[in-house]
């Protein structure tokens, strides 16, 4: 159940614990004040009351009502709830004061759970209903259900109904500018979250990010196997860029490999920007051969493309690594990092890549995997 069910649930949990005291009450008083009870009707309408009411709130429950406007179907329920009240009074009217009350007490359930538009229909619908009530029972009984006095009442109804409807538009405005800022402090909220993991400049992930993914593919890589290789990108010689042409030239070079970068991995793969021109991918599920494969196609790729406004080439160094079993982020990045100098090193433009000192086969990450999942076991049951 979803937390819109739930508290869609609770709500008209309460309100039909509502409707049933107050049904409970009709009855109540119907056999105190009738002369002559016949409850016959009265339990028969209230039963049919409550299967519709019940059938209702289970549709909702059910979440069927999920892609209607007002998932909570709340006017249909009050609709209900009324139509109920003014046909109990057809066959009891000693409750009319019960009945008068009832529908004014529903009102303000109405005001918050409905639009205004809504709340005026439910408003006129309840008058409706009640004057047709009252005039069904004046055309029975004329003598006793008075004309003028039942317009006065009716009137006042009306007055009461018409008050509420404009302490309703009060509270309508009150609920859309608090939807509003609602809705603005969501996207300030998202924006802020995305701010968190993302650099300015390239729209790429930020090292924090990237640390996180790590820990991440590292818990997951110790325990199910699952290799991954990680790969350290530097532009050879941003600097003169940045001299020639401007530190707005080094922006957009920045920004349109990061772009480049972005587009030739897969989407389970993570860019993301280290620091100054130095980028890292986590390429997940990948071993060090798959990635040297990829990566040999990305620098390809950056070979070919030209830069900024001015038409730049551009190289690229990369020192990449594959995780080993049980190490530790920070090991992983040191190595893929020296890898890199390495490869500045060794003239740039390159890729380097190389493995942990101690790098475990596949049967012995598996065989490690089974030995740790085994101590594991055995300390969940002595402890
Ligand atoms: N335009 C721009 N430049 C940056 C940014 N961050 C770092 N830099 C510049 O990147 C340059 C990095 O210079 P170096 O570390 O000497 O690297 P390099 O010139 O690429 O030389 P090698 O890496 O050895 O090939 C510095 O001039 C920094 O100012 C940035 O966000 N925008």
């Amino acid at each position: 159940m979803t937390s819109l069910q739930r508290d869609i649930l609770r709500r008209h949990g309460l309100a039909s614990i509502c409707a049933l005291l107050f049904n409970l009450l009709f009855i109540l008083s119907y056999h105190w004040q009738s002369p002559d009870p016949r409850p016959d009707a009265l339990y028969g309408m209230s039963l049919l009351y409550w299967l519709v009411q019940l059938g209702m709130l289970f549709w909702v429950v059910d979440g069927r009502s999920r892609h209607y406007r007002d998932p909570s179907m709340s006017l249909t329920f009050l609709a209900w709830g009324i139509t109920f009240i003014s046909a109990s009074l057809a066959v009891a009217p000693e409750n009319r004061t019960l009945v008068l009350m009832t529908y004014l007490t529903i009102m303000p359930y109405g005001i918050f759970r409905l639009t205004w538009k809504g709340f005026v229909l439910l408003a006129l619908y309840t008058v409706l209903t009640y004057s047709m009530v009252m005039l069904l029972l004046h055309w029975q009984q004329p003598e006793v259900w008075l004309r003028s006095k039942e317009l006065l009442v009716a009137l006042t109804l009306l007055l009461s109904l018409l008050t509420y409807a404009v302490l309703g538009r009060e509270v309508a405005v009150l609920r859309a500018a608090y939807r509003r800022k609602n809705q603005e402090l969501r996207r300030a909220m998202q924006r802020i979250e995305e701010l968190a993991v993302t650099d300015e400049l390239t729209s790429l992930y930020n090292r924090r990010y990237l640390l996180q993914m790590l820990e991440q593919q590292q818990a997951l890589a110790n325990r199910e196997g699952l290799p991954f290789a990680l790969a350290f990108i530097d532009i050879d010689h941003f600097k003169p860029i940045n001299d020639q042409y401007g530190h707005s030239a080094g922006d957009q070079v920045l920004a349109e490999l990061a772009k480049l970068l972005q587009q030739s991995v897969r989407q389970v793969d993570v860019v993301a920007r280290y620091g100054g021109e130095e980028f890292v991918l986590l390429l997940n599920g990948q071993t060090l051969e798959a990635a040297k494969h990829s990566l040999q196609r990305i620098c390809q790729q950056v070979r070919n493309q030209r830069f900024s406004a001015w038409n730049l080439p551009l190289t690229v160094s990369v020192g990449v690594t594959e995780y080993c079993y049980g190490e530790d982020s920070d090991s992983v990045l040191n190595r893929a990092d020296m890898l890199l100098y390495e490869a500045k090193g060794n003239g740039r433009n390159r890729i380097v890549a190389g493995l942990a000192p101690v790098q475990l086969t596949l049967d012995e990450q598996s065989e490690a995997l089974a030995c740790s999942a085994e101590a594991a076991g055995a300390a969940g049951q002595s402890s």
